[in-house]
């Protein structure tokens, strides 16, 4: 039997924006009372609906910029020109300290740091599109984003489709009812549940 791994668990969902991690991470936190989410630290403004401490901590650059000083940030990255998004230690410690596994909602390169700072205990798991034109459609049509974010996230995702590999596991999101099923069995199956 392998040795217990010093820390908790760390279940990572990463993808181009817009392929649907976030509807996964939702339906999984719903299901499975073991799992928690960590709330990420974002320079982004709120989307109507987004509620601070529970979808982001909405910072200013300012306060960001701070917490990086103080090392208060597992991994961080600007994702897009001027927005930064971060993992905060005080919110995967808050989580572990409940007895619960973290639940990551971020992009391939946050993804790639947490993986390298934590392989054992980890899984990552990739969600990709059907098609890049079917996760630009998605994009497009959640009218989150105006044309110049749009364009930003859709140049960027092109980008991120190319790290699918470097993950532990791959989930094409097509279907939804299939996907979410498939996601509730990787989720078991992690926490051996
Ligand atoms: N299988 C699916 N079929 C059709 N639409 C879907 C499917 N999965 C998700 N969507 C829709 O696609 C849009 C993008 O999904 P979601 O917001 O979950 O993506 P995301 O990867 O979390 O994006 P971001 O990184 O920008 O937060 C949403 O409007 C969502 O309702
Ligand atoms: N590296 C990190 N990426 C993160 C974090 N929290 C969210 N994200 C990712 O940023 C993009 C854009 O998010 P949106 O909410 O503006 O659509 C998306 O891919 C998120 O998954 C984080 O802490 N670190």
């Amino acid at each position: 039997m392998s040795p217990e791994p010093p820390h908790g668990k760390l279940l990572i969902f990463t993808a181009p924006s817009g392929a649907g991690k976030t509807t996964l991470v939702r339906h999984l936190l719903k299901k499975f009372g073991e799992l928690a989410f960590s709330v990420s630290a974002t320079t982004r403004p709120p989307r109507p609906g987004e509620r601070d401490g529970v979808d982001y901590y909405f910072l200013s650059p300012e306060e960001f910029l701070a917490k990086v000083a103080r090392g208060e940030f597992v991994e961080y990255e600007e994702v897009y020109p001027g927005r930064f998004y971060g993992t905060l230690h005080s919110e995967v410690r808050r989580i572990w300290d409940a007895g619960r596994t973290v639940v990551f909602d971020i992009e391939v390169k946050g993804a790639t740091t947490i993986k390298r700072q934590y392989p054992q205990g980890s899984l990552a798991v990739f969600v990709a599109p059907p098609s890049q034109e079917i996760l630009f459609q998605r994009l497009r049509d959640r009218s989150t984003e105006d044309s110049e974010s749009l364009r930003v996230r859709i140049a960027r995702a092109a980008e991120e489709l190319l790290y699918a590999d470097r993950f532990d596991r791959v989930l094409v999101n097509d279907d939804l009812q299939a996907a979410l099923a498939e996601a509730e069995l990787i989720a078991r199956e992690f926490l051996d549940i």
